[in-house]
């Protein structure tokens, strides 16, 4: 049967906290206004996850400002956090949105994959929900997906569609990650996210037509190499037929499966055993993943190598 994959994972937040404020956003509150995850806090975590079948935890956090006092400190306790999870044997993939180039080659030593979503090109945006977003610049964004290229780090990017974007930008926003991963190979996956409107954020726009979703993904397909693996998160996909759609139209993982998405709080995902029954029906074998390809394990340090080999592999 042909495979589709998940990452079995759980999601720490180092902080809500964020000085951007994008008017979808249903995860940030205002710069101060929570408390930062402890090393105490996260070791309980992880040790009640020993016995689970989790292999992956995304390290998914608010942006402290660049220029703020605060911000190395933000750095270390990413970093500290990521080394905990490795030494209690699972593997880190963090997304903290843009890095300078020494931190982000800082957190690479902890990680065994990073993300950033490039989200989309258009400038319109700007000027829309991005207006308080300075992290949100397509400049920077394409900058950090060069840069993690040049450091080799196996990298997850993606669209976030139904925000404002034109239809043209799907195109040359997909066409740009592809000439980036031409240039690095870093690129693993690409996640193609409807943007979903929940309970907390401003901007309750419509939420992405998602009966277009199997067409984005059909027009990525064409534009990215064959290497690169289209992702779709299926509890933002409201029927299983669409979603048995979406695999027929290319996509072949389905991300993090988590307890609770923390970017969209109000989207349950199914039950796995449900969600390995529906593939199964359709002729589809899901299967776990690490959260670093196996193609791009080779570019690890040996240090993370060990781990990879060693962690709760849980999988294969
Ligand atoms: O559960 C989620 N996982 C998200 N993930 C995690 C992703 O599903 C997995 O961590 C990766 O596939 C790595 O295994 C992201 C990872 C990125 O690098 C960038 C953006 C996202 C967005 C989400 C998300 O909205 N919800
Ligand atoms: C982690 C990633 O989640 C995306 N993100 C942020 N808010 C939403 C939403 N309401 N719906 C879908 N995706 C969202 C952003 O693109 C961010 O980079
Ligand atoms: N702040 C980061 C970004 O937007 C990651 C978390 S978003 C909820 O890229
Ligand atoms: S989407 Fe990320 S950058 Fe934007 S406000 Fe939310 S946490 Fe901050």
């Amino acid at each position: 049967m042909p495979i589709i994959t998940y990452s079995p994972a759980y999601t720490i937040v180092p902080t809500y906290e964020c000085f951007n404020r994008c008017s979808y956003c249903n995860f940030r509150v205002d710069p101060g206004a929570d408390k930062w995850m402890t090393l105490d806090r996260a070791t309980q975590i992880l040790a009640d996850l020993q016995d689970k079948d989790v292999c992956e935890i995304l390290i998914l956090s608010g942006e402290v400002h660049p220029r703020s006092s605060r911000r190395q400190a933000w750095i270390e306790r990413i970093y500290d956090l990521g080394n905990l999870a490795l030494e209690m044997g699972f593997l880190p993939h963090t997304n903290a949105g843009p890095l300078s180039f020494r931190e982000m080659e800082k957190l690479a030593q902890v990680n065994v994959s990073m993300g950033l979503m490039l989200e989309a090109l258009d400038p319109a945006l700007l000027a829309g929900v991005h207006r308080h977003a300075p992290s949100k610049l397509p400049q920077i964004r394409l900058e950090q997906l060069d840069w993690a290229g040049k450091l080799q780090i196996p990298f997850t990017t993606g669209l976030l569609l139904g925000i404002g974007e034109s239809a043209i930008d799907w195109e040359s926003s997909l066409q740009a990650i592809a000439d980036i991963h031409d240039r690095w190979g870093h690129i693993q996956e690409v996640i193609l996210q409807p943007y979903s409107p929940g309970s907390q954020e401003s901007f309750s726009g419509m939420g992405f037509d998602i009966q277009k979703l199997p067409v984005v993904i059909s027009l990525a397909r064409q534009i990215l190499p064959t290497n690169v693996a289209i992702q779709i998160p299926p509890n933002l996909i409201p029927n299983p037929d669409l979603l048995l759609t979406c695999l027929n139209a290319g996509a072949r993982d389905l991300g993090g499966i988590v307890p609770k998405d923390e970017v969209n709080p109000d989207y349950h995902h199914l039950q796995l055993s449900e969600l390995t029954s529906l593939l199964a029906n359709a002729g589809w074998e899901l299967r776990p993943r690490l959260p670093v390809y196996p193609d791009r394990v080779h570019d690890l340090s040996d240090r993370l190598q060990a781990y990879v080999r060693t962690s709760k592999a849980c999988l294969v």
